[in-house]
């Protein structure tokens, strides 16, 4: 059996056009799917408008707790609920998921040596059987980047990591595709210039171009993650437009290893 797990970050969120035009195309995609949402830009913005001042490293968000209380409300409450609502509307039977519901996604508060990231969770196992059963009873899940460490703390973890590692626990189970949608047509020889897609990407390829910083920012913990899925049973990923979902004329990147 096949699974898509679909990856859509913050620039197609904030956009209400784009996310109708996501969420259509999305809602057509036949058989087991799996949606993951970011919202980081949302979350900076509802922070800075309260007085916090948000702070990224390596492409994580440092958490403290009147972070956490930010990005619980808006990734777990405002967009997931709003994406459920107008799948739902589009007969898809979604249902929104924190990693906590369920005990989906189990997580352990990031320990770095030299930064505290705070309420930070590095992905520590996913309830595959629960979500394979929500599968195959007809349910769309829809998952927010929030997870927990079983023992009632909620923890912030980035959204493409969400995808992986579901993606990667999937695996056991499934033909699992990978697709990270996001407002590029790919991974690009020029960040600014669309049509200088890369079709396929290896790992060789990808530490040549981040040496020369073709591939830089959010594209690198992004690529990290995705040769690491691919190691761990990922049968294919790609990188792209979303448009590509409903359109197999459009380029994008595909990830190989
Ligand atoms: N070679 C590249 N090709 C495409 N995008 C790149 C490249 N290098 C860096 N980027 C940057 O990576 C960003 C995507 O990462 P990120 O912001 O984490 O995505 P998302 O919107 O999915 O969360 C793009 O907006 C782009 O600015
Ligand atoms: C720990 C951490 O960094 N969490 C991310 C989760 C959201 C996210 O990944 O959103 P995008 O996909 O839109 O970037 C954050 O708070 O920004």
């Amino acid at each position: 059996m096949k699974v898509s797990v679909i990856k859509i970050g913050g620039n197609i969120i904030d956009n209400p056009a784009e996310l109708e035009q996501f969420l259509t195309d999305f809602s057509k995609i036949e058989g087991y799917k799996v949606l993951v949402h970011g919202g980081g830009k949302s979350a900076t913005k509802m922070a800075q408008s309260i007085g916090l001042v948000p702070q990224m490293i390596d492409g994580r968000r440092i958490t403290d707790a009147p972070m956490l209380d930010v990005v619980v409300m808006i990734y777990a409450g405002q967009i997931n609920k709003h994406i459920v609502a107008q799948l739902q509307a589009k007969d898809n039977n979604a249902i929104g998921f924190s990693g906590a519901d369920g005990n989906l996604i189990q997580s352990t508060k990031r320990n770095h040596p030299t930064i505290d990231y705070g309420f930070v969770g590095d992905v520590k196992q996913v309830n595959t059987k629960l979500l394979a059963t929500l599968l195959e009873a007809g349910v769309v899940p829809v998952f927010c980047a929030i997870t927990h460490d079983k023992n009632g703390q909620l923890l912030n973890t980035n959204a493409d990591t969400i995808a992986s590692e579901l993606s990667i626990a999937l695996s056991e189970v499934f033909d699992v595709t990978l697709t990270y949608c996001f407002e590029k047509q790919g991974v690009l020889m020029d960040s600014e210039d669309d049509s200088s897609v890369i079709t396929e990407i290896n790992e060789a390829l990808y530490n040549k171009l981040k040496e020369e910083k073709v591939i830089h920012s959010g594209m690198i913990p992004k690529l990290d993650n995705c040769f690491n899925s691919l190691s761990r049973g990922v049968q294919k990923i790609k990188i792209g437009h979303h448009r590509m979902l409903q359109n197999s004329d459009i380029q994008h990147t595909t990830i190989t290893l």
